[in-house]
């Protein structure tokens, strides 16, 4: 068993520009699509991390030639798809959603499978929609490798695949046309039907039916990613979207860096006081990211651009929100460790499909909160949160990235917080620690040159937290 990481505890304002590596939804989008693509395409500063690993991987198995430059630059020359082969999805929801769609293209079977917990995360409205389209999807054997469906499945349990693994049958081609389906639970099921789209005879014109989809900008992500590859790809409907057939161009991309990514390190300004700054900040952008701004103004922070650089400031108080994150589900874990370190209560809500994500992340929200000394409580569609006496404590992070950060952000005012298993954030950001220690000691270093060689490690008089436990009424 690893020891937990001990999270650092911010003694004085931060004071740093951290720099963030490539946006994961944009990445994973650019790689799929370069498959798809008619010529190569160059990615120019993508993220490297467990999520594109994956990604690439899944598509050198569909037959594409993925170079990986010694800048980090990605270089994908598409081939023909081909099946014969088994993707790790690991617990990578643009894998496990995204790369199905393509494999209906492949000249053969492809069999898909990943972590434990993948195995629970919904896959519903990629697998229905496939099968809708006339694409054959199959249950495979738990744990199955090879590319043959179990031979004693019975077709209730068939008709009933909701979940990995399963294997697609791909035949080269797919007609496409009109198909509805329920994305309620996952936006990422009408990204993955609409990216594969241009290449179906038809193109598509997809509906979702029932509850309200989430992450809309994730799907607008979808559409300006298609368009800016030359795909006529629309909205056509507030639940209805068209995507009509014909080439995808190749050629350069850049990545713009991932925003939901710079979410904890921004909150770190809020929490320890000081100020973070995040260079090259998109002025237009599609990620949820793009909602930081006004959601951290709204907790106490001031919010500014500098050039093309958004700088963060705050004072070590932080005020409770109540806030529909429905577009923004992926920021969750963020503004819950700001909402649980805060002066007054939040309500996050919109967000019930976040039970299907890395882990189910409001019962382990409200199960970290409450460990941490919080006060927590699931509602249907959210959490909501109340200030308590908070207490160090080891926080699990149930193989989430977000969960891990999440700690890492309330530690920064509560002493002795460690987190379990920190190495889960390789999942979108494999330096995380790294990232973070470096942005509290480039504040000792600052503070240094202030004080005239104080030692960093003294404690010094900060506007910063007044003490290390944010202010917080008895529970
Ligand atoms: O399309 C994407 O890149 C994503 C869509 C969202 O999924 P959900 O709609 O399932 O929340 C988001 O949470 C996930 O991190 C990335
Ligand atoms: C929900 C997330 O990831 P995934 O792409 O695996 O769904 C996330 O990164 O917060």
């Amino acid at each position: 068993m690893t020891t937990a990481w001990p999270a650092p505890l911010a003694t004085r304002p931060v004071d740093a520009v951290v720099p963030v590596p490539g946006s994961k939804s944009l990445t994973n989008r650019y790689l799929l699509l370069a498959a798809l693509a008619q010529e190569p395409t160059h990615l120019v500063a993508p993220l490297h991390s467990r999520d594109s690993a994956l990604m690439i991987q899944a598509l050198r198995t569909l037959g594409a030639r993925v170079e990986v430059a010694d800048d980090g630059d990605v270089t994908v020359t598409p081939g023909p798809l081909v099946g014969g082969g088994a993707v790790d999805c690991g617990l990578a929801g643009t894998v496990m959603r995204f790369v199905p769609p393509l494999a209906a293209l492949a000249d053969g079977p492809v069999t898909f499978d990943g972590d434990p917990r993948a195995r629970e995360r919904p896959m519903s409205g990629v697998i229905d929609g496939l099968r809708a389209l006339g694409v054959a999807v199959e249950r495979a054997g738990a744990g199955q490798t090879d590319t043959e469906p179990e031979a004693d499945a019975d077709a209730d349990a068939e008709a009933e695949l909701s979940t990995l693994p399963f294997t697609v049958r791909g035949t080269g081609h797919v007609l496409g046309g009109e198909l509805e389906i329920d994305a309620s639970a996952s936006s990422q099921f009408v990204s993955a039907l609409l990216l594969v789209a241009p290449r179906f005879h038809h193109g598509l014109d997809l509906r979702h039916v029932g509850e309200r989809v989430p992450s809309l900008p994730h799907i607008e992500m979808t559409l300006a990613v298609l368009r800016q590859l030359g795909v006529d790809a629309q909205a056509v409907g507030p639940a209805r979207w068209r995507v009509e057939p014909g080439p995808v161009a190749g050629g350069e991309v850049v990545v713009e860096p991932d925003l939901s990514n710079a979410a904890p390190f921004l909150a770190a300004a809020l929490v320890a006081g000081g100020s973070v700054t995040v260079p090259h900040w998109p002025t237009r952008t599609t990620q949820p990211g793009g909602l930081l701004p006004d959601i951290l103004t709204a907790m106490g922070a001031q919010v500014h651009h500098d050039g093309d650089a958004l700088v963060v400031r705050g004072t070590g108080q932080v005020r409770g929100i109540d806030h529909d994150l429905s577009a923004a589900g992926e920021l969750a874990p963020t503004i819950a460790a700001l909402a649980t370190v805060a002066s007054s209560p939040s309500r996050l809500t919109g967000i019930a499909h976040l039970r299907g994500h890395e882990t189910d992340r409001l019962a382990a929200l409200v199960a970290e909160i409450t460990r941490l000394g919080g006060v927590a409580r699931e509602l249907p569609d959210g959490i909501e949160i109340e200030p308590g006496r908070l207490h160090g404590a080891a926080v699990e992070s149930y193989h989430d990235h977000r969960m891990a950060t999440f700690g890492a952000v309330v530690g920064l005012a509560v002493p002795d917080v460690r987190v379990v298993d920190v190495a889960t954030t390789a999942k979108t950001l494999p330096d995380f620690p790294g990232m973070w220690d470096r942005m509290l000691t480039s504040v000792a270093d600052a503070q240094v040159a202030d004080e005239g060689g104080t030692d960093p490690a003294d404690p010094v008089d900060t506007p910063g937290p007044a003490s290390p436990v944010s202010p917080a009424s008895p529970a």
